[in-house]
């Protein structure tokens, strides 16, 4: 498919990285799991014992951690100074400390660079986070806001977990709902949906309706250009 891009936001576990990768690998569009490349500098920031309560530290260092995001949607990668942190970055320890990284303007400036020339570079991309449609690329030929309720979300992660990281279900949407409130609560490019974005709640929508639901939206995009 021609170079289209196509911007996918959300809060936690409304299916944003399924979706994507199913929607771009179906599509033959690039990938990009932005979520990965804050989680990547909260790791780097916790790896150099970065303060993360600590704004002014971490504005400091945003620029030192160099991040690579592959773009093959059957198989995402994610370096931070050629360390492979795809495992690391998906510990409850990241998950806890990376709405306050990523909510440092310093950080966002640096990586939302990166997310667009990645964008620009691709030809044809499929870009999931929480401020594309608004911030990094509102000029996406689509965009999507998937959203599901509490309650859902907090079953699909809970799911997720294994072993010692597993808590019960209460506590996981707890978290999740702090997690939201951080991000939408954020000064700086809060999670949001753009005005021209298409919303779709997926609380009773099965994956593969949702991604069904996401590559008719393209294809009708791009029938109409
Ligand atoms: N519509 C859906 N119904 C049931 N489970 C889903 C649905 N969409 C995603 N999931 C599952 O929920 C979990 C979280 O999905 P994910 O794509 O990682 O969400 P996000 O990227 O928005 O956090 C995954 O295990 C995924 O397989
Ligand atoms: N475009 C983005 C993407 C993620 N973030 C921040 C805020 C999110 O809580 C974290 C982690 O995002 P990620 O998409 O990996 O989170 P989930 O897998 O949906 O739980 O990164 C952001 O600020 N802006």
């Amino acid at each position: 498919m021609e170079s289209v891009i196509v911007a996918i936001d959300g809060p936690s576990g409304t299916g944003k990285s399924s979706t994507s990768k199913a929607v771009a690998a179906e599509l033959g569009l690039r990938y990009l799991d932005t979520g990965a490349q804050y989680r990547a500098i909260t790791w780097w920031m916790v790896s150099n014992g970065i303060d993360v309560a600590d704004p002014q530290a971490i504005a400091g260092a945003a620029e030192k951690p160099e991040i690579v995001s592959g773009t093959d949607p059957a198989a995402p990668a994610i370096t931070v100074d050629g360390v492979d942190v795809a495992g690391p970055i998906r510990t409850q320890d990241v998950t806890s400390k990376v709405s306050a990284v990523s909510a440092v303007p310093e950080v966002r400036t640096r990586i939302t660079e990166l997310q667009r020339s990645i964008a620009r570079e691709a030809g044809g991309i499929v870009v999931e986070g929480r401020d594309i449609g608004t911030t990094v690329l509102p000029d996406a030929d689509l965009k999507i806001f998937l959203t599901a309720s509490p309650e859902a979300r907090a079953a699909r992660r809970s799911g997720e977990l294994k072993g010692k990281e597993a808590g019960d279900l209460a506590a996981t949407r707890e978290a999740l709902i702090q997690r939201d409130a951080a991000d939408s609560g954020r000064k700086t490019s809060p999670l949001a949906k753009a005005d021209d974005a298409v919303e779709v709640d997926t609380t009773e929508l099965t994956l593969q309706q949702v991604i069904e639901c996401v590559v008719t939206l393209v294809e009708e995009k791009r029938a109409a250009r």
